[in-house]
């Protein structure tokens, strides 16, 4: 029976290429971040993130992260400007973390690692769904934004709060009026640069934009992330750590800057 990929020795970022060769490609995601590397661009426009949180939905366990899935069927949360043209529509957003705080970010800023990374994941509105558009090189955006250990976050206090009901693989939830605007930081400062989904179809279709001011939670908050599963009920359980991949190779890519 073929297994499913995952994050353990026999089935993680090492072993992806077996299965999905693109994860090989010219424009894979995550990567290094260099600031001194990355160019300043003073075309690139300030981020537009319209977030109606009456289209939150449900927070689901799907087995390699947890998300929560937004109504995406009209434009009432966006992302405009930035680097992008057009409007993209938020689909849902997730995160990865790591066993301990030193690690769990995909994306590193000259090689540091933050305790964990959120995926605000948005696809572009003229393709007809989010599958057709995952398969085009400008299908997606993604909102990157780094987690740091500080003060409490009450905001994402929320979302942990739900993770009672979803601690296993398939267990979903209702999780309504949720903003996740609230999750992002003060300033919306970012590097951009093109890539691909950071798990598996590792489809090379999404504009990676990072904001390079992180938000905090505390310790405690982050350790909430590890009571989560990778297993379902009544399989032995596996804690859900370190479903991060590691950087990737940048193949000549330029990384730019909305800031000085
Ligand atoms: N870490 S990340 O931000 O790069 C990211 C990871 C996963 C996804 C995601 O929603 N899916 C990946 C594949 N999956 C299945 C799928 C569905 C339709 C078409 C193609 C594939 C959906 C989006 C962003
Ligand atoms: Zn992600």
């Amino acid at each position: 029976v073929t297994m499913s990929w995952g994050y353990a020795a026999n089935n993680g970022p090492d072993k992806w290429a077996d299965n999905f060769p693109i994860a090989n490609g010219p424009r894979q995601s995550p990567i290094d971040i260099i600031p001194g590397e990355a160019s300043f661009d003073g075309g690139l426009k300030p981020l537009s993130l319209k977030y109606d949180p009456s289209t939150c939905l449900d927070i689901l366990n799907n087995g390699h992260s947890f998300q929560v899935t937004f109504a995406d069927d009209t434009n009432s949360s966006t992302l405009t400007d930035g680097p992008i043209s057009g409007i993209y529509r938020l689909k849902q957003f997730h995160f990865h973390w790591g066993a301990s705080d030193d690690k769990g970010s995909e994306h590193t800023v000259a090689g540091t690692k933050y305790p964990a990374e959120l995926h605000l994941v948005h696809w572009n509105t003229k393709y007809p769904s989010f599958g057709e558009a995952a398969s085009q090189p400008d299908g997606l955006a993604v909102v990157g934004v780094f987690l740091q250990i500080g003060d409490h976050n009450p905001s994402l206090q929320k979302v942990l709060d739900a993770f009672g009901a979803i601690k296993a693989k398939g267990k979903q939830t209702s999780f309504p009026g949720f903003d996740p605007a609230t999750l992002l930081p003060a300033c919306l400062d970012y590097w951009t640069y093109d890539g691909s989904l950071t798990t598996p179809p590792l489809l090379e279709s999404v504009t990676w934009i990072v904001c390079k001011q992180p938000i905090t939670l505390t310790s405690e908050q982050m350790a909430k992330f590890r009571c989560l599963l990778f297993s379902a009920e009544g399989e032995a359980e596996c804690c859900m750590v370190d479903n991060y991949r590691p950087p990737q190779p940048l193949k000549g890519r330029s990384v730019r800057a909305s800031f000085k």
